[in-house]
């Protein structure tokens, strides 16, 4: 089975209503080659869905993080079916700048769990630190990240893993191609190590420092099938030439 290339925007905390309907406005329809995912900020995403399928642009929505329950006394937060009704069909898990601020394995596992109950598709972020990578430890961090985030998850194929070096994100250091489709091929070996059936399916992004420039490095390893994308979405003409790069790529076996 192909997989098909996969550019996630994340803006974080980042641009305004107006900036944000203006993307959407402004999006370019005619690459469709490439599935393009943006994740706005929250109050965003409803608007930008209309405004996006009113004038039948090629773009899915995701959101940024969501909460595991499905409803109830959880002030602030927001669950997998709430996403769905605004249209999201995506969602990022686990981002290390959560996992920093306390998010724990545990619960990234149960929002994996509830986002693919919600139809969403999970995209579950791993990655070392600066640390761990120096101390030879990369494939350590990332299988129990992966082992915990995935237990008991039957079809594999419908998580997106995004492969987030944390000293690579937001530095403008980004981890070369060959380090990253290094990491990329033992993440597809520790999933076919827990769901031979999903491993080759599975799409991988890299993520950390992606800009327009580097993004073709990165489209031609076999192992990486798209991009999160942080500071460099924010630009659409940049996103796009990002897009671009991923065009006439065809992963999987
Ligand atoms: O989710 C996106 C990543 O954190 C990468 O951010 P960055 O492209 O600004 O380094």
């Amino acid at each position: 089975m192909l997989r098909k290339p996969l550019a996630v925007a994340n803006w974080k905390m980042n641009l305004s209503l107006d900036d944000a309907l203006h993307y959407v406005r402004e999006f370019d329809a005619s690459r469709r080659t490439v599935e393009a995912v943006v994740c706005p900020s929250l109050p965003f995403l409803f608007p930008m869905h209309q405004l996006s399928t009113s004038m039948n642009k090629p773009l899915s929505f995701g959101a940024q993080n969501m909460h595991w329950n499905e409803a109830g006394a959880h002030t602030g937060e927001v669950s997998a079916s709430m996403l769905r009704q605004v249209g999201c069909s995506y969602v990022i898990i686990g981002h290390s700048e959560r996992r920093t601020a306390g998010e724990t394995d545990e619960q990234i596992h149960r929002k994996v769990a509830s986002a693919l109950a919600g139809d969403l598709t999970p995209i579950l972020c791993v990655g070392e630190s600066a640390v761990e990578r120096v101390s030879r430890r990369t494939t350590q961090v990332i299988r129990r990240q992966l082992t915990a985030a995935l237990e008991g998850v039957k079809d594999i194929a419908r998580v997106v893993i995004a492969y987030e070096p944390v000293w690579a994100i937001g530095t403008g250091e980004p981890a070369t191609a060959a380090y990253a489709q290094t990491v990329h091929s033992d993440i597809r070996g520790i999933i076919r190590r827990i769901s031979p059936e999903s491993a080759e399916k599975v799409r991988l992004l890299y993520g950390g420092s992606v800009k327009a420039k580097n993004a073709s490095e990165y489209s031609a390893q076999p192992d990486i099938d798209g991009v999160l994308v942080g500071s460099a979405s924010l630009s659409i003409a940049e996103f796009q030439a990002i897009i671009q790069s991923f065009g006439t790529k065809v992963g999987g076996p």
